[in-house]
């Protein structure tokens, strides 16, 4: 059985305060977009892992999808499985590919195994493998807060605009990302602005990671100026980064050809 798990991208991130446990409550909108890795189980005598495409760093026991595996084999009786992961979407990027993997790993093994685990029940398990993953659960643009846990849904009307989504050759890690912010409560709810037209987001819709990674990469500040440029209606960083995002109009077709950079175009 096979699954093709996708990124998102956040429209606004407020990082609201520090919780005694080291996280940090946020507001921010999921959107999730169609750049997808895909990942396949198939019935095996051992368990095992291969990856292709993005070369991915580090022990394939400690990858989302072994670690989805593992937290479901914890209650269910699950078989040996041979899994195979085609990486296309970048990592340290603040677009939640590995988030996306390890909760659609978990949604795979309960339709495979018929296990009947509703979508609330899956996105408690998902949330022990990262605040990102809850949302992948149920993949529609939602408004979240607590760690990025706790969600609602929300209409985001973008009508016929279209994202262009590059992916600089700079990778950020999460949590020194949320380290080097003040945290501070928003004058204005995301999801009041989020109901205003996407002409008016610029300045108000925010990021609270931007700051300072712009000031460690001042290049992604550049790209992210470029964006407004070529036409963007709104412009920003997704997540911790170093992805940013421009929403275009349909008549813009930006012409971004840019040297170490992935590019994602999503039309409409
Ligand atoms: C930046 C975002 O992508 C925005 O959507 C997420 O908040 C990050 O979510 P994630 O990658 O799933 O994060 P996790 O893997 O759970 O946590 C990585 C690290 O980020 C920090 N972290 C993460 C989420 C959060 N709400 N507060 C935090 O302080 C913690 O130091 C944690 O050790
Ligand atoms: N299936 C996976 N795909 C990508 N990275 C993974 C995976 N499993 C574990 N990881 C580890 O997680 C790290 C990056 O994860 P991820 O792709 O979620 O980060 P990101 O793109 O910065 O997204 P975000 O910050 O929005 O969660 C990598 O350094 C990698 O070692």
């Amino acid at each position: 059985m096979i699954t093709f798990p996708n990124a998102k991208i956040n429209l606004g991130l407020n990082i609201v305060e520090k919780r005694p446990d080291g996280y940090h409550n946020i507001e921010t909108i999921f959107y999730p977009i169609g750049w997808k890795d895909a990942l396949e189980i198939v019935p095996s005598d051992a368990t095992s892992l291969t990856i292709s495409g993005i070369a991915i760093d580090g022990d394939p026991e400690k990858n989302l999808v072994m670690k989805a595996l593992r937290l479901l084999r914890e209650d269910y009786e699950i078989g040996e499985l041979s899994v195979s992961l085609q990486k296309n979407i970048p990592f340290g990027a603040g677009l939640g590919g590995g988030s996306a993997d390890g909760a659609f790993m978990l949604s795979l093994l309960n339709k495979f195994y018929e296990l009947h685990v509703s979508e609330d029940e899956l996105a408690s398990y998902a949330v022990r493998l990262g605040a990102d993953c809850p949302f992948f659960i149920y993949n529609r643009p939602v408004f979240a807060t607590g760690i990025g846990d706790i969600l609602e849904p929300v209409d985001v009307n973008l009508g016929q605009n279209h994202f262009v989504v590059i992916k600089p050759d700079v990778a950020v890690p999460t949590a020194e990302a949320y380290s080097n912010v003040k945290p501070h409560k928003p004058e204005e709810s995301l999801k009041t602005l989020i109901v205003l037209p996407v002409e008016e987001w610029k300045d108000v819709v925010v990021n609270d990671f931007e700051q300072s990674v712009f000031a460690k990469h001042p290049e992604l500040n550049d790209l992210k100026a470029l964006l407004y440029k070529q036409g963007a209606l709104y412009a920003s960083m997704s997540g911790s980064g170093s992805s940013l995002y421009g929403i275009f109009p349909p008549d813009i077709r930006p012409e971004l050809s840019l040297r170490n950079c992935a590019i994602w175009r999503e039309l409409k």
